[in-house]
């Protein structure tokens, strides 16, 4: 099978990775090719012609910006009649796809863990029977994914799609809250970074509340209630729900500018 990834950017470019690994043949277009070397190196066909990468493939995957996905649309709508056509772009609702062209769309979120085959993927789409297996084979290559109704993928992208982006932030203040303590940066990382993989190991496989695993590590009149309170006192949880709403509300702000 052949599959057209269109705009091999950050999130483009790990999905023809993925794509690619999984024994698909992967044409990629991005206009400054110079700009994909590494893509190259691993064998995926980079051009800058939508619509011969369109034309040769399968399933197409959208993955330029939002701004920039009515262009690419017309430009290659006669192509896509009735191709799959998978669009990874923030805030753009089937709707507003269908609009350009006449193909089978989908409407997907991921996230940039797809480079390691853990991303969370929801997606949403009219769509039934073979094709959804087909498309949820190719979303598989990227991690977990699962079907969600259209009404959720603004929050989607403002929680699991931005949600790196959050991670990462926690991540670095525990580094530096190592370092601040006097550990040497290796060690603060290393011991940061397993702590982040192992707990939500944890919660995934005992399926316990996130709160129970709290109350195991908190030995009453320990160190652990010391560290809760002063994140709950830095309001901690308030400053992160605002953050999965500011980008919620922004991906709804971004369709009205399709
Ligand atoms: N980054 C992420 O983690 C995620 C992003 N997304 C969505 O993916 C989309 C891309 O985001 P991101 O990867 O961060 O952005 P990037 O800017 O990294 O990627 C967009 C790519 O599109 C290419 N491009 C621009 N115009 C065209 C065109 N006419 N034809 C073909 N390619 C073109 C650009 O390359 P060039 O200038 O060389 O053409 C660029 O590399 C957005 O809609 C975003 O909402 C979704 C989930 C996660
Ligand atoms: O920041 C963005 O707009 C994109 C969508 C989700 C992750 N990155």
């Amino acid at each position: 099978m052949r599959v057209a990834v269109l705009g091999a950017g950050t999130i483009g470019g790990a999905i023809a990775k993925a794509l690619k690994k999984a024994g698909y043949d992967v044409v990629a277009t991005r206009r400054r090719i110079e700009k994909a070397k590494e893509l190259l190196e691993l064998g995926i066909e980079v051009i800058s012609d939508n619509r011969e990468a369109v034309e040769k493939a399968d399933v197409v995957f959208i993955a330029v910006k939002p701004s920039k996905v009515g262009d690419v649309l017309e430009e290659i709508a006669d192509l896509i009649e009735g191709k799959l056509v998978i669009s990874v772009v923030a805030g753009v609702s089937l709707k507003e796809l269908k609009r350009f062209a006449k193909a089978k769309f989908v409407r997907a979120m991921p996230n940039i863990a797809v480079l390691v085959g853990e991303s969370f993927t929801a997606y949403a789409t009219e769509l039934e029977g073979e094709e959804v297996e087909l498309v949820e084979r190719l979303l598989r290559t990227f991690g977990d994914c699962v079907r969600v109704e259209e009404e959720h993928m603004d929050a989607i992208t403002g929680l699991s799609g931005s949600g790196p982006a959050y991670v990462t932030v926690f991540l670095e203040a525990m580094v530096y809250g190592g370092l601040r303590v006097g550990l040497p940066r290796d060690l603060a990382k290393r011991a940061s970074l397993q702590t982040l993989l192992g707990t939500a190991k944890l919660l995934m496989e005992t399926e316990r509340h996130p709160a129970e695993v709290r109350e195991w590590v908190i030995t009453p009149g320990g160190t652990t209630i010391d560290g809760v309170f002063e994140l709950e006192e830095g309001k901690i949880r308030t400053a992160v729900m605002k953050a999965v709403d500011a980008a919620t509300k922004k991906s709804r702000i971004l369709s009205k500018r399709v």
